[in-house]
């Protein structure tokens, strides 16, 4: 599904480049649910940007289903944004002044769903990820789980191809973190979600079916 070739990335630091990504091949199958350890600094997050269409300065090939995504403009790359990859966060990032279902549906209504035809879709989801009684609610009078699993909700409403999420346990305790683990591998074993994730914790990668590290921007994958 998504295939990358010797990626390469510099950023400028007093007039000198700095490589972060050296050479990166890394190719991610439909239904992979993916953990990318590495480090402090190995460049996890630059890579998760770029397989998210978030960076688009970088070299090497960037295939999507086969197509070319390297040379893409801006334009076409903000609609496979919206369209083709669901965000998960650290620190949720949720819109504190709009409602838990408001935050939801707001994916749908990029893509041109009416608040009629978004309602029962929404509503679905967040009954299945065990917050339906929360709707009506602020993102502020939820626990860091429940958020997060609104957050889950946002990001797979419009059925992307993937999820990216950027150690999305970091903010909550052990248990909470397992019970999010839990709704990924639910997701991933029973819809066949796609999932990338960074994380620095051990007992998330259990929840992962394949592992790689990065080290000082390279990319090595350990069998499992
Ligand atoms: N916008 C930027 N400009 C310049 N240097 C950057 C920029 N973003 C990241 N870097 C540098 O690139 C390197 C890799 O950063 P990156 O955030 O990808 O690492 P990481 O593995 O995700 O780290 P962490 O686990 O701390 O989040 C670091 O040395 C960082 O300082």
């Amino acid at each position: 599904m998504i295939k990358l070739e010797k990626i390469r990335k510099a950023y400028k630091a007093d007039n000198e480049w700095i490589p972060v990504l050296k050479n990166i091949d890394l190719e991610v199958h439909k239904g992979d649910f993916l953990a990318i350890m590495g480090p402090s600094g190995s460049g996890k997050s630059t890579l998760l940007n770029l397989i998210g269409f978030v960076d688009r300065k970088y070299l090497g090939n960037y295939y999507l289903e086969n197509e070319i995504i390297t040379s893409k403009s801006d334009n076409d790359l903000s609609k496979l944004r919206n369209q083709r990859v669901g965000f998960v966060f650290q620190q949720f990032n949720l819109i504190e002044t709009l409602t838990i279902r408001e935050n939801v549906e707001l994916p749908l209504l990029y893509d041109g769903w009416n608040y009629r035809q978004t309602k029962k879709r929404v509503d679905e989801l967040l009954e299945k990820l065990g917050i339906g009684d929360k709707g009506n609610k602020l993102p502020k009078q939820l626990s860091g789980g429940q958020q997060q699993r609104a957050a889950i909700a946002r990001a797979i409403i419009n059925n992307p191809d993937f999820i990216i999420a950027d150690e999305p346990t970091g903010a909550l305790d052990t248990k909470t973190s397992n019970d999010i683990m839990n709704v990924f591998k639910q997701l991933n074993q029973e819809e066949g979600v796609t999932i990338i994730l960074v994380t620095h914790d051990p007992e998330t990668v259990q929840f992962c079916n394949r592992v790689v590290h990065m080290h000082d921007g390279k990319l090595n994958e350990k069998a499992r």
